[in-house]
């Protein structure tokens, strides 16, 4: 496994992978700055050793963009894109421009070392771990923003238009310096998932986003690398969250569609707990339009403070087949 620094290198290092630039540029290892992790285990391609001819089929390229301090849920996306790609990459990298308070990117868990080895163990090929000058060089003037409901709701609006135009202005340059034919994203930030995907579609970029599910601990809550801040007195009480969601998944099944009350049944579960809401919504799950009734499927998604940290979680709410006699109003 291999650590780049820069957009040349990262593109060096895959034209090396898919076996289109492994006779001419050589580039990709001479650019590459070192930090050998080890073997990348399952990793079957990429690593420059293993790269094809240009008459072979092509290799596919698969990229999970992350702010490194890696957990499971981060390994989960790692090995979805393993079992779809010849090559993966895992991008690292702290993106100042989504954070919308100083403190919270200033205390943003760094952790590269650990990072790189867990990232080898799970078949990473290639880490991309630009510094900021990289990625916003001096001069930098663009912004990529997703305007309407689904940035300017939820964390947009909690957050500030700013969050996703940093999100999507970095995966736009991520995705654009590699190319991949799949990324992987993690349905914990669905609305994240659901901007880039409409980022991607509108400025045609040919990559393939992939929804993965949201890898919870064993207790229930959600997998996050802002979890390490937490006390064990306040994660206790942040399990007041998955609590909520699987109260209202339950509540849905048992024949309740009024949005309006659970949401105020999922508010007062986390208030009881001691968590400082930010919001609970009830979505369209595509649009992210405010829905009053849970007639088919909607998204409970929920943004709480559990002391100084923010969490965010979501769950599916699906109404239980209708045509079943005992679901009929
Ligand atoms: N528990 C999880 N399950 C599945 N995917 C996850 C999980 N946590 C994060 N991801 C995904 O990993 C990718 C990188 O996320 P990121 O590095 O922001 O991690 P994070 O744990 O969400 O951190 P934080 O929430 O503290 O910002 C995103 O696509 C995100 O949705
Ligand atoms: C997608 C992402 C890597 C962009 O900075 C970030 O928002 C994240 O880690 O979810
Ligand atoms: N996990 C989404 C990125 C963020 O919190 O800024």
């Amino acid at each position: 496994m291999r650590i780049v620094r820069t957009i040349a290198e990262l593109r060096a290092a895959l034209a090396e992978a898919r076996g289109a630039g492994a006779a001419g540029s050589g580039a990709a290892g001479s650019g590459a700055t070192g930090s050998g992790s080890g073997s990348a285990g399952s990793g079957s391609a990429g690593s420059g050793a293993g790269a094809s001819s240009a008459d072979a089929a092509p290799r596919r390229v698969g990229m999970v963009p992350t702010m490194g301090a890696l957990h499971e849920g981060h390994l989960s996306l790692v090995r979805a894109a393993r079992a779809e790609n010849d090559t993966v990459v895992l991008t690292i990298f702290v993106n100042p421009t989504q954070f919308d308070e100083a403190a919270d990117l200033a205390a943003y868990p760094r952790q590269e070392e650990r990072d790189a080895a867990l990232a080898a163990g799970a078949g990473v090929d290639l880490i991309f771990a630009p510094e900021p000058a990289e990625m916003y060089p001096s001069g930098f003037a663009t912004t990529v923003r997703v305007s309407g409901a689904l940035a300017e709701t939820l964390e947009g609006a909690a957050r500030g238009a700013a969050h996703f135009d940093g999100v999507a202005t970095v995966v736009s340059k991520l995705l654009l310096a590699a190319l991949p034919d799949s990324a992987y994203f993690g349905l914990k930030d669905a609305q994240q998932l659901l901007v880039v995907r409409r980022m991607v579609a509108d400025l045609g970029i040919p990559t393939r986003i992939v929804a993965c599910p949201t890898s919870r601990d064993p207790d229930g809550l959600a997998r996050s690398s802002r979890n390490v801040r937490l006390s064990a007195e306040t994660r206790s009480r942040a399990l007041a969250i998955p609590q909520a969601l699987e109260a209202a998944i339950d509540a849905v099944g048992s024949g309740e569609r009024d949005a309006g009350r659970l949401v105020r049944r999922a508010e007062a579960t986390l208030a009881a707990a001691g968590l400082a809401v930010e919001y609970v919504a009830i979505v369209h799950p595509e649009t992210l339009e405010t829905v009053h009734r849970v007639d088919t499927t909607a998204l409970l998604a929920i943004a709480a403070r559990a002391g100084e940290v923010r969490l965010i979680d979501n769950a599916i709410l699906q109404r239980a087949n209708p045509a079943h006699p005992d679901e009929e109003e």
